[in-house]
């Protein structure tokens, strides 16, 4: 084992403190387990010894066979019972504790996969880190409920019958332990191989999951565009590498059990041959012989349990592995502790409007990736309770801007102020509160209206009735079969995406912003719902700084300032007025437009 592996098995360690106890009683319970389980062979080889005999141990010398008999036979009864009731109780202990282990690991996986910044989750597909939530997390439930737990017996098991045939017979034993050697030599080098297959397997199944999860979620585009034969061969080229590298791990772990039986039949032979001359010679009694059968027997028990844990626990390695990569992965995007830090959102958005505020934009560049500049050395400002609308070509950069100030990505030069503040130097949820971000893609989640409006806002649904009627929307509540209550399907699958874009409208407003922000917010609907929201968005609009992006740029022309965007530089700026004969990108922009034509 790695010491990366023995890091990451060690970092499990918090999350079974919790079970502390109950799992170091159920450890405890091994060793009368493994002492009642060597004791059996010992016993019956006894049984043979009082029949024959022959010498036996000092507790049943001087007894008659009948009495020394039911002695045996009582104590062989008691060994068992005790046995199985202790198995019994230690095998849910494990379960247990194995399936608490693993809620914990999959619910910090979860917050921590919340927590990474879009520049992890633009990398990861999603079907990828699904698998890591789902399947890598079983494996490592069913490594730990049979696996762990398993070995340490096999182990404490191993070390009793040794221990007790080297006691009873020295040279049989020394014998039978040799053996173990080039055993354990064989099966790590095949460990070493099998791990590596392994984790070939999880990738392999990581791209099957994203593959199957991207053509759900584009299943729209697949059948419009009749990619259904193409991407079904593309998916079976994917399933046909997840098949042949889940036929390189069996072929290992049938070695491996294969050459545990060759192994176990030798020395069995071995045995019988050296064990038989050593009876005909009276240097062994029959009895002991059987016991030593027995125990050569029993001793390769816990081996071909091993080797069948082999798999269970070589993937639980890979799936610590795969789980430990996701947990190690930094959170780029966090809170910094300052003066700033003890600020807290102002969740009660029922009450009066409290300011409007600057944004600043100083010198900001930016990429996604490197050498691939998106922004360059942008600066401009927003005045407190002023409207600044961004036009500009397609991919110019626009919604850039919009993630920037969110924060959820940072610009690699430059910085953007909030009221003066560094908005790294404030609390994520303060800076997130303070902005309402309206987008062109809103995203619903599964459940009601009304909880898709509140998310994590402490509003009644009386207050959300009554924003939604100051923004003339409640026409559209009123549609809905079931008003507030009605169930929305994952993603909004049952409304149109100007009906999403109005809730995203909504759930803006009744969360009481600061600063707007609106990327196309009308753009999906129909021109008379744009014409009414537009009104009633001006009430909104009333008081509070405000960001828009629009492409069309009749809904911006009242904006107390224009930039306009070309490849991430700002080329123009001022009122529609100025800009509008100034002869620049703006002109052309109306001009275009003006014509009816889309500028692409
Ligand atoms: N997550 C991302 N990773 C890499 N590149 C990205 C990412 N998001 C956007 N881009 C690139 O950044 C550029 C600017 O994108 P942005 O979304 O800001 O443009 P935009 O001006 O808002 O365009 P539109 O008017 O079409 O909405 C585009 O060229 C786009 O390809």
């Amino acid at each position: 084992m790695s010491s990366k592996d023995s890091r990451r098995l060690r970092r499990l360690l918090p999350y079974l403190a919790k079970d502390g106890r109950r799992l170091g009683l159920t450890l405890l319970m091994l060793i009368p387990v493994a002492l009642m389980a060597a004791v059996q062979p010992l016993l019956v080889g006894q049984v043979i010894a009082v029949l024959r005999d022959e010498s036996t141990l000092s507790w049943l010398a001087g007894l008659p066979v009948g009495p020394a008999l039911r002695l045996l036979i009582s104590s062989l009864c008691f060994a068992i019972l005790i046995r199985f009731s202790l198995l019994g109780v230690q095998v849910f202990n494990i379960q247990a504790v194995g399936q608490r282990l693993t809620a914990r690991i999959r619910e910090d996986l979860f917050s921590h996969a919340m927590a990474l910044s879009l520049y992890f989750h633009d990398r990861i597909p999603v079907g990828k880190l699904l698998t890591r939530l789902t399947n890598d997390v079983d494996a490592l439930a069913e490594v730990f409920s049979s696996g762990v737990v398993g070995i340490i017996a096999d182990i404490v098991t191993l070390v009793v019958i040794i221990l007790t045939m080297v006691s009873i017979e020295a040279r049989l034993g020394f014998i039978l332990l040799m053996t173990q050697v080039p055993m354990t030599f064989a099966i790590i080098s095949l460990q070493r191989r099998y791990r590596k297959a392994n984790y070939k397997v999880r990738e392999d199944l990581s791209q099957l999951n994203a593959d199957f999860q991207e053509n759900l979620q584009g299943i729209e585009v697949v059948q419009m565009f009749c990619r259904e034969a193409f991407n079904s061969i593309r998916f079976a080229r994917t399933g046909s590498s997840y098949r042949k590298a889940v036929d390189g791990t069996i072929f290992l772990d049938s070695a491996i059990s294969a050459l545990i039986e060759w192994i176990a039949l030798i020395v069995v032979a071995m045995i019988l041959a050296l064990g038989g001359s050593m009876v005909t010679h009276k240097l062994m009694g029959l009895g002991t012989l059987t016991t030593f059968i027995l125990y050569s027997q029993r001793l390769f028990d816990p081996l071909r349990q091993l080797a069948e844990r082999f798999t269970q626990i070589q993937g639980g390695l890979t799936a610590i592995e795969r789980i430990g990569e996701l947990l190690e992965q930094p959170i780029e995007i966090v809170d910094l502790a300052n003066q700033y830090s003890s600020l807290t959102p102002n969740r009660n958005s029922d009450q009066e409007f409290v300011h409007a505020s600057e944004i600043i934009f100083e010198d900001v560049s930016f990429s996604y990736r490197q050498d691939e500049p998106i922004l360059r050395a942008l600066s401009f400002r927003v005045p407190i309770g002023k409207h600044v609308a961004i036009v500009g070509p397609t991919g110019s950069g626009k919604s850039t801007i919009i993630r920037l100030l969110c924060r959820l990505y940072e610009p690699q030069k430059g910085k953007i102020l909030l009221d003066g503040i560094d908005i790294r130097a404030l609390p994520l949820s303060v800076l997130r509160h303070r902005l309402g971000v309206v987008l062109q893609d809103t995203f619903i989640c599964s459940g009601n209206v009304a909880m898709n409006l509140r998310l994590n806002a402490q509003i009644t649904n009386a207050q959300i009735l009554k924003t939604c009627q100051s923004l003339g929307i409640s026409p559209f509540l009123n549609s809905l079969s079931k008003g507030l209550e009605t169930e929305l399907r994952e993603r909004g699958g049952n409304l149109s995406s100007g009906e999403r874009q109005l809730l995203s409208v909504a759930r803006v407003a009744i969360r009481n912003p600061s600063v707007l922000v609106m990327d196309e917010a009308t753009a999906s609907m129909d021109p008379s719902t744009e014409a009414t929201l537009q009104r009633d968005l001006e009430s909104l609009l009333d008081q509070r700084t405000a960001i828009v992006i629009a492409h069309r740029l009749a809904t911006i022309e009242a904006a107390d300032q224009i930039l306009v965007l070309k490849q991430g530089k700002l080329v123009e700026a001022g009122t529609h007025v100025e800009l509008k004969h100034q002869g620049g990108i703006y002109t052309k922009l109306i001009q275009v437009q003006e014509r009816g034509l889309i500028s692409h």
